[in-house]
């Protein structure tokens, strides 16, 4: 478990104090994958850089399993950083050394022999698919292989917890896909803890489990990706979650005046959304059928999260205002988050 228990961080920076993270209580199980997503200057990065201390708190503990590593020396702080991996959006690698060296590097003042070293390195560059790449130089691989190489390299000392600062912000989209894929791999094969700090919903909803939203420094919201999300509660949550849905764009169409949104006299727009997990009913044909509904989807965004169907849809409906009330609150009963839009039902 990673614990932080009112931990603040503050800097001084020109004359002026930034408070950069704000009285932050955590708790991040372990063997899972936690994101913290947040926009630029959300205090994501200094958060993460106190597992390790590499930012030391101005206030407050971090608890490290049993470890309060907020009060180690700088001998047994070192020895815990071993266990604490990280990669970065730039990669770090060490451009003048080969694919090979730079996954040894953290290696060389091991105890190790020579053989347990080489035995090592080709066993991570086998977990990360780049054997045949160990001669190759950094300036001849590309982003995806950087990223993996710098994988590799954190975890030489088989880290419990691995640290991804925006690891994929600088690669394309497929590339980042198969770098998420891996992540999820070593923390399914290693059983590794993954923090991964990121702004993009897309990489949260890819392979985390949990999730932290910071805003100015603090955490306004945090628990379990579907839950959060499902149902956000702050605007910023909210804001995210349309990121990555077309949903909102109706507001934007009824706007426009777009003809798909000019009503009949009976119909209205609404929007439903998947409020809780197993929501495999087919409920658009159950209410089409049980109130003698026509429903008319304009369009939708379902998609899953671990296995779970997430999203929704907007629909034009038309009927009874009676029956469209009635199904309405049907589909509420059974957790089905629903927004008239768009109204000109007559009674
Ligand atoms: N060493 C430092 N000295 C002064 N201010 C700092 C320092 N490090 C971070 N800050 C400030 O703390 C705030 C939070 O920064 P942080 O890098 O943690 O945010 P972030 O959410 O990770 O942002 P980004 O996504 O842009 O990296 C910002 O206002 C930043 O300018």
């Amino acid at each position: 478990m990673i614990i932080f228990e009112n931990v603040s961080k503050s800097f001084e920076s020109y004359g002026k104090t930034v408070e950069a993270v704000k009285n932050v209580n955590l708790q991040m199980e372990e063997g899972k994958i936690h994101g913290i997503i947040g926009f630029s200057g959300a205090g994501k990065s200094t958060l993460v850089r106190m597992i390790n201390l590499l930012e030391r708190p101005t206030e407050g503990k971090v608890i490290l399993g049993d470890t309060e590593i907020t009060l180690l020396s700088e001998k047994s702080l070192r020895e815990e950083r071993k266990k604490i991996g990280m990669i970065f959006q730039q990669f770090n690698l060490f451009s003048s050394r080969n694919v090979y060296e730079n996954v040894a590097y953290p290696l060389k003042h091991s105890k190790m022999k020579k053989k347990e070293i080489q035995d090592k390195v080709n066993y991570l560059l086998e977990l990360v698919d780049l054997q045949d790449k160990s001669h190759a130089y950094p300036s001849q691989l590309s982003g995806g292989q950087k990223q993996r190489v710098a994988i590799a390299r954190a975890l030489a000392y088989d880290p419990k917890i691995l640290l991804s600062d925006e690891s994929t912000s600088a690669l394309d989209p497929q590339t980042t896909k198969s770098i998420l894929k891996l992540l999820k791999q070593l923390n399914e094969k290693l059983g590794i803890t993954i923090v991964v700090i990121t702004h993009e919903m897309q990489v949260v909803k890819e392979i985390c489990e949990n999730v932290v939203v910071m805003e100015n420094g603090e955490v306004v919201e945090q628990g379990d990706v579907f839950n959060v999300f499902a149902n956000p509660v702050k605007q910023i949550t909210k804001d995210f979650v349309d990121s990555t849905s077309n949903l909102s764009k109706i507001h934007e169409l009824i706007e426009e005046k777009v003809s798909i949104t000019k009503l009949k006299e009976g119909e209205c727009i609404l929007k439903f959304t998947y409020l809780e997990r197993n929501a495999s009913e087919a409920l658009v044909s159950q209410i089409s059928r049980k109130f003698n509904l026509d429903v008319n989807i304009i369009f939708g965004n379902i998609e899953l999260i671990g296995e779970h169907p997430i999203g929704g849809l907007v629909s034009i409906v038309s009927g009874e205002a009676k029956n469209i009330t009635e199904a309405i609150e049907y589909l509420r009963n059974k957790n089905v988050g629903v927004e008239v839009i768009l109204d000109a039902r007559v009674s």
